[in-house]
């Protein structure tokens, strides 16, 4: 790969490959609460995962995603700022190498352990995911952080990972990720989810290298710190 999380090829240097690292509705963000304006127009969320069907789980030697059937409009996220329902693609999470370092997006500077990601893609009004994501409104990602705490999480179906309150703040960002394609509406839940310390172990086990390289690379800080908001405003929903 010709980017990661590295010293020769980390955050700082993606812009090298990447142009658009330097544009204008890049992500992850720094989150203020106090100065993101409350939106009454904003309604809530809706996520309709049960009929997800998970097809396969992957390190991808950036983080640990798992993709879903997309064929057709079985998993999908609709309401708050989204014109149109968006089909799950898959989910993966970004983590830290230990304490509370790990999330992409950041509350007045505070970072969680670990953030996951569940990607979703226009499908109304693109044929494909490859082309909505180059597209500005062709993905929306929904961002939830994990708190290390001494709790414990059974296997899952997405919707039980979600927690109680799906309030959230809404922005217009990017993939955090080269390509870092400006194509997501970001919905970022203000509430985190609970995991425990053993969880998180079992990511930072996870290997930016393949098992047989000499060098092996554990895979952990696979966030890319908060980029310049400029300009742009974050809604609160209520
Ligand atoms: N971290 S992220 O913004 O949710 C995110 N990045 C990417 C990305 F770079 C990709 F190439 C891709 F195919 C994705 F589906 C995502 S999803
Ligand atoms: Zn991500």
């Amino acid at each position: 790969h010709d980017w990661g999380y590295g010293v020769e090829d980390g955050p700082s240097l993606w812009h090298q490959n990447y142009p658009i690292a330097k544009g204008s509705r890049q992500s992850p963000i720094d989150i203020l609460p106090q100065t993101a304006s409350h939106d009454p127009s904003l309604g809530p969320i809706a996520l309709k995962y049960d009929q997800c069907t998970s097809i396969n789980i992957a390190n991808n030697g950036h983080s640990v995603v798992v993709e879903f059937e997309d064929s057709d409009d079985r998993s999908v996220i609709q309401g708050g700022p989204l014109d149109n329902p968006y089909r799950l693609k898959q989910f993966h999470f970004h983590w830290g190498g230990k304490g509370c370092r790990g999330s992409e997006h950041t509350v007045e500077g505070h970072s969680y352990a670990s953030e996951l990601h569940l990607v979703h893609w226009n499908a109304v009004k693109y044929e494909t995911f490859g082309e909505a994501a180059t597209a500005p409104d062709g993905l929306a990602v929904l961002g939830i952080f994990l708190e290390g705490s001494v709790t414990d999480f059974k296997s899952f179906n997405p919707k039980c990972l979600l927690p109680s309150s799906l309030h959230y703040w809404t922005y217009l960002g990017s993939l955090t990720t080269p390509p870092l394609h400006e194509s997501v509406t970001w919905i970022v839940l203000k509430e985190p989810i609970a995991v425990s310390e053993k969880q998180m172990s079992k990511f930072r086990m996870l290997l930016f290298t393949g098992e047989e390289e000499d060098q092996r690379m554990r895979m952990e800080n696979n966030f890319r710190p908060p980029q310049p908001l400029k300009g742009r405003k974050v809604r609160s929903s209520n």
